[in-house]
């Protein structure tokens, strides 16, 4: 199981989720109170383990905007998490010639029921015709886009994570501790994200909930994939 702890604001947090396994950390540059600056962010990727993901969560940037920060901050990913744009994720792709992964973002929005599951499954279909592997799966509540701390409803999106549209599912939206084992449980996602269940204050990570959270997410197996340029590297 993929595990990112995201939304980390300084180095000793990063470092911690790294210590404790995590496949990637992420660093938020949408508008958020974890918001950090891509300055800040080239201060803290030198000293983290190599074989870490550093994941950037952008809002609607352009492809320049983004390839810049990218460059700058020193990562290795990033999650468009301000909708999906085909030409925004081509761009991208021409500009890093693959070398960069791409997460697109899918909002599930939890006000709209049952709903949700069809547009989810629309944009997942245009996705897995585009040159990205790997789509989170977040809540919308209101304005909100992330950080929100609110799952959407996992029964709902059963058909949307057990579908074979070619993609590694990261689920995302409202994970703490005590619900990532049911959650992974009940869909089976690749990977799961979790921004502010494992935090003591916004912005400020708890050791003992991301201990947590990443020991229960990994004593759990994502649902067997198919081979691709990712294969094994999540067990
Ligand atoms: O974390 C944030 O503050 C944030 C703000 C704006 C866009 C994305 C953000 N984070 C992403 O949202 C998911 C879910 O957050 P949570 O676990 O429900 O708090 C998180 O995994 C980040 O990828």
């Amino acid at each position: 199981m993929w595990v990112k702890i995201c939304a980390n604001t300084n180095l000793e947090d990063a470092l911690l989720a790294a210590k404790l396994g995590a496949d990637a950390v992420g660093f938020v540059f949408a508008p958020s109170k974890r918001l950090v600056t891509p300055a800040e962010v080239a201060r803290i990727t030198p000293h983290l383990p190599e074989g870490l993901e550093r994941v950037g969560v952008f809002p609607a940037w352009s492809a320049e905007k983004i390839a810049a920060t990218v460059r700058e901050a020193g990562l290795t990913g990033v999650q468009l998490h301000g909708g999906f744009d085909p030409e925004l994720v081509r761009a991208l792709d021409e500009v890093f010639e693959g070398r960069i992964k791409i997460i697109q973002t899918v909002h599930w929005v939890v006000t709209a029921g049952e709903s949700s599951e069809a547009e989810v499954m629309k944009q997942l279909r245009l996705i897995a015709q585009m040159p990205v592997e790997r789509v989170l799966v977040d809540s919308k509540v209101g304005e909100a886009t992330g950080g929100t701390g609110v799952p959407f409803n996992w029964a709902a999106a059963s058909g949307v994570f057990a579908a074979d549209h070619g993609l590694k599912l990261i689920l995302a939206g409202g994970l703490r501790p005590e619900n990532v084992g049911e959650a992974i449980e009940r869909l089976q996602p690749w990977g799961v994200d979790v921004a502010s269940g494992v935090e003591a204050s916004a912005g400020r990570k708890d050791l003992e909930k991301v201990a947590r959270f990443i020991g229960r997410a990994k004593a759990l197996r994502e649902r067997p994939q198919p081979p691709g340029p990712d294969a094994g590297e999540a067990a």
